[in-house]
């Protein structure tokens, strides 16, 4: 069973104790909710997963765990079949214990963009809200992070992070709790958090920012990506309907609209360090996620166009200071 103990006590004598006022009851109550239902059964595949010691491991220049010569080829056969069970892979790529995870996007393209621009994680306590399957916080870990945290409601993701944990032999600098932004109490503790692929799934998008600011120790350090549009500081798209056939996407603002945004929160030295349009290449289906993708959302006869006649997909990173 998925247990969050480790984290609770991973934190006690750390600078997020005081987590543990709100934490523990809100988990209890997710777990009651997920009783039921296909998390259950998501959950004896991760008990599934080996647990063999490592012979190599490298989280510094992707998410690699185990070598493949410790599993017979029947034994890696029956564990690409498990992880098959938790599709749809999203983030991603893993290899593990030589199965190739070619997940629907290069999370890894997206690490390349924002590492040259953020302070060093070395020792910090970094926080990934809306984390997904945690690939980054992987990466995060591999930059020497002393403690990763990951928040995502989704269930799914959970259990795919927590398979991923269990090849790596269970580390406890790394967690993934599933939970929303908006359930986070302002701990004021973090040296560093991130916030990618979000914002524009918040009905407010001010608020998501004072939320993000709350969990930052002063002086530490924002990374925001979300989508964005061409324009100056007064741009923002609100679709009427879907976007990209997202139902639940709501602001889109400029680079230069969102930099505003945080300087209004109260951000300081806010840099506007990447923006690039989002390819066919860097998010594709794949045999681990066969649903539709970013090709499906375009319009066949002008790809610069979702096929709602909005821009095509394009995103920005922007680094703040609290
Ligand atoms: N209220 C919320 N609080 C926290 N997370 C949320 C919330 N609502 C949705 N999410 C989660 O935010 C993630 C957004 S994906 C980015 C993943 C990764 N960061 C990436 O940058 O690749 C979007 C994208 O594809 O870019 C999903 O995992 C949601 O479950």
């Amino acid at each position: 069973m998925i247990e969050f103990k480790q984290f609770y006590q991973r934190i006690a004598d750390s600078k997020l104790s005081h987590w543990l006022e709100t934490c523990p009851a809100q988990l209890t109550q997710w777990r009651k909710l997920h009783a039921h239902g296909d998390f259950p059964k998501w959950e004896k595949v991760v008990a599934k997963m080996p647990t063999v010691a490592l012979d190599v491991s490298d989280i510094h220049t992707q998410v690699m765990f185990g070598s493949g010569e410790q599993l017979d080829e029947g034994q890696r056969a029956k564990v690409g079949n498990l992880l098959k069970f938790l599709h749809p892979w999203r983030k991603g790529p893993y290899q593990l214990h030589g199965i190739h995870i070619d997940t629907e996007w290069r999370s890894d393209w997206k690490w390349d963009r924002l590492l040259p621009h953020i302070s060093p994680l070395e020792g910090r306590t970094v926080l990934d809200v809306g984390c997904g399957s945690g690939y980054h916080m992987w990466r995060m870990l591999g930059e020497g992070a002393e403690l990763v945290v990951g928040i995502d409601p989704s269930d799914l993701f959970l259990a795919q992070f927590s398979a991923v944990k269990r090849i790596a032999g269970d580390p406890d600098s790394i967690h993934l709790l599933p939970l929303g932004i908006q359930q986070l109490p302002p701990l004021r503790a973090f040296d560093t958090v991130f916030s990618m692929g979000v914002l524009y799934h918040r009905t407010s998008p001010i608020d998501h920012l004072i939320q993000l600011r709350d969990q930052l120790s002063k002086g530490g350090e924002l990374i925001l990506e979300t989508l964005v549009v061409e324009g100056d500081e007064t741009t923002v798209l609100v679709p009427a309907g879907r976007y990209g056939k997202m139902n639940n996407c709501w602001f889109i603002p400029s680079s230069k609209a969102l930099k505003l945004w945080l300087e209004k929160c109260d951000f300081r030295d806010v840099r506007i360090v990447d923006e690039s349009d989002t390819t066919v290449e860097e998010q594709r289906r794949t045999e681990w996620m066969t649903h539709q993708s970013l090709a499906d959302y375009l319009d066949p006869q002008d790809p610069t166009r979702t096929v709602e006649g909005y821009p095509a997909p394009r995103r920005a990173i922007l680094v703040a200071t609290k």
